[in-house]
């Protein structure tokens, strides 16, 4: 349940949920306050530290971490613009002691760690300008930054800043359950590594979850390259994505890969297998586990006429790039297959099947999932999946030299692959995005598309 993401409404249930059952406000705070002191004292390393508190609970949270940090010997001070305004709040300033500085301070300390506790997950409104000046100048002023829960500023349901020109963060140490804005662009850019302090905060149902590690398997003792799974790629006019899609797909799990071209590709791999023939034709071998379809394809009639033959076989397919954009609702079409938009594509087919597309992405995603029957893979730098049935899943911060040219054709190989490997649409869908995250972890800096390729396998060596 520590993977779950609460809205802020959830969040509040949750944490009366705890209250009813004989918890109280005061400790929660004690909880969430040492849980983030003591990664603040880790990171301050014994210099000085200023505690920004504003004047709801989470700047209560903040009087219980300079309380932690002053009980270790820490040089802390507290920044107040505004005075507590819940009983909670009140009783954690009330036990700092230290030195608190009220109202707008014309100097300002120059220190090691600045600690953002002065709005939480109860902010409605921009911050006023001189709450922002005084946020914006002590962040400068320090060489690292700690957001506590969320930065201030950015609303928790959205992940959108409300303030321009807010400050980054190194560290956002969340306190009972992950919110939206933790995944959630552009809010996400701003937080740095995260954290979560959990306080007992039961299981709610129904509620998102962050993408988890997945633990795959080897091939079983007796496995051959059919029952390891034949993904069949169906190529177009531009064969190079489709090549680099097949460069993937050979390192994320599959037995057999089968190109069915179109245009004739140039070095073609020994490992590859091309057919030249009508994908509907070439799609009748039963062995054929599922199907790629779009990385490279055009959108003429050709590629519409490639694309209806793939849909009539009624295989597991893999739905990406340009077929995304020449799709439109039919028979067939959704149901067993799996969408890999970015944004153009995700609002294409929001057009294709006549969804309004508006509210946040995941809504837009589940919206789009329950209306074709497909798995929903809505890729960009705030990744996420969205499943027919309503299940969403929100992926990590990955590597931000994703944004190459390819790295879309790479991760269509990858979730194919597993499809053709586990022949479930979420399963595979799960596995191949946290094993593209994984391969750009391992690819380092300033990689290629056909760099990433080549990292997938040794990612998913690293998940067996
Ligand atoms: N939910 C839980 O279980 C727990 C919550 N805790 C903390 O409590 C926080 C939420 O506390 P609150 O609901 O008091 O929210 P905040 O501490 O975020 O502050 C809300 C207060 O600020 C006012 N406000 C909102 N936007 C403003 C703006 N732009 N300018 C001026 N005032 C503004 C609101 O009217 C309200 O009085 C969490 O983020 C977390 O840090 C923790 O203490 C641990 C337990
Ligand atoms: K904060």
């Amino acid at each position: 349940m520590l993977s779950q993401v609460l809205t802020v409404a959830q969040m509040r249930a949750a944490e009366q949920d705890l209250i009813a059952a004989g918890t109280s406000v005061e400790a929660l705070m004690e909880k969430a306050g040492h849980g983030a002191g003591a990664y603040v004292h880790r990171i301050s390393a014994g210099r000085s530290v200023a505690v920004l508190c504003g004047p709801g609970n989470n700047g209560g949270d903040g009087y219980v971490i300079a309380r932690h940090l002053a009980d270790r010997g820490v040089a802390v001070q507290v920044f107040a613009p505004l005075p507590p305004g819940t009983a909670a709040a009140a009783a954690a300033r009330a036990a700092f002691g230290g030195t608190i500085h009220e109202g707008i301070p014309g100097d300002l300390p120059h220190g090691e760690v600045f600690v953002d506790c002065l709005f939480g997950s109860g902010l409605t409104r921009a911050l006023p300008d001189d709450l922002h000046a005084l946020l914006v100048r002590l962040a400068a002023r320090h060489h690292r930054r700690v957001a506590v829960d969320l930065p201030s500023g950015v609303e928790s349901d959205s992940g959108l800043p409300l303030n321009s020109a807010l400050p980054t963060y190194d560290l956002t140490i969340s306190l009972g359950a992950w919110k939206h804005a933790h995944f959630a662009m552009p809010a996400a850019a701003m937080m740095g590594a995260l954290r979560l302090i959990d306080i007992g905060c039961g299981a709610v149902p129904g509620v998102p979850h962050v993408l988890a590690r997945p633990y795959l398997r080897a091939p079983a003792a007796d496995a051959h390259k059919y029952r390891r799974g034949l993904l069949a790629i169906v190529g177009g006019a531009m064969p190079g994505a489709a090549l680099l899609a097949a460069r993937a797909a050979a390192h994320a799990g599959a037995g057999y890969l089968r190109l069915i071209a179109g245009a004739e590709p140039d070095g073609i791999p020994a490992d590859l297998v091309v057919v030249r023939a009508d994908p509907g034709e070439a799609l009748e071998d039963g062995r054929v586990a599922a199907v790629l379809i779009g990385p490279g394809l055009g959108r003429d009639e050709a590629a519409r006429v490639r694309f209806a033959s793939v849909v009539r076989c009624g295989l597991p397919t893999v739905v990406d790039a340009d077929a995304l954009m020449i799709l439109h609702p039919a028979p067939g079409v959704g149901p067993g297959m799996i969408f890999t938009p970015h944004e153009g594509e995700l609002a294409a087919l929001e057009r294709a099947y006549g969804l309004p597309g508006i509210g946040h992405k995941r809504e837009r995603a589940v919206a789009l999932a329950a209306a074709s029957g497909a798995v929903i893979v809505a890729k960009g730098a705030d990744s996420l999946i969205a499943g027919p049935d309503g299940r969403l899943l929100l992926a990590p911060r990955a590597s931000s030299w994703l944004s190459v040219a390819g790295s879309g054709d790479v991760l269509a190989g990858i979730i194919a692959s597993r499809l053709a490997v586990t022949r479930d649409p979420w399963t595979a869908a799960a596995e191949g995005l946290w094993l593209h995250g994984e391969a750009a972890a391992r690819a380092g800096a300033a990689f290629s598309a056909t760099g990433l390729a080549d990292c997938v396998a040794p990612a998913l060596g690293s998940l067996l």
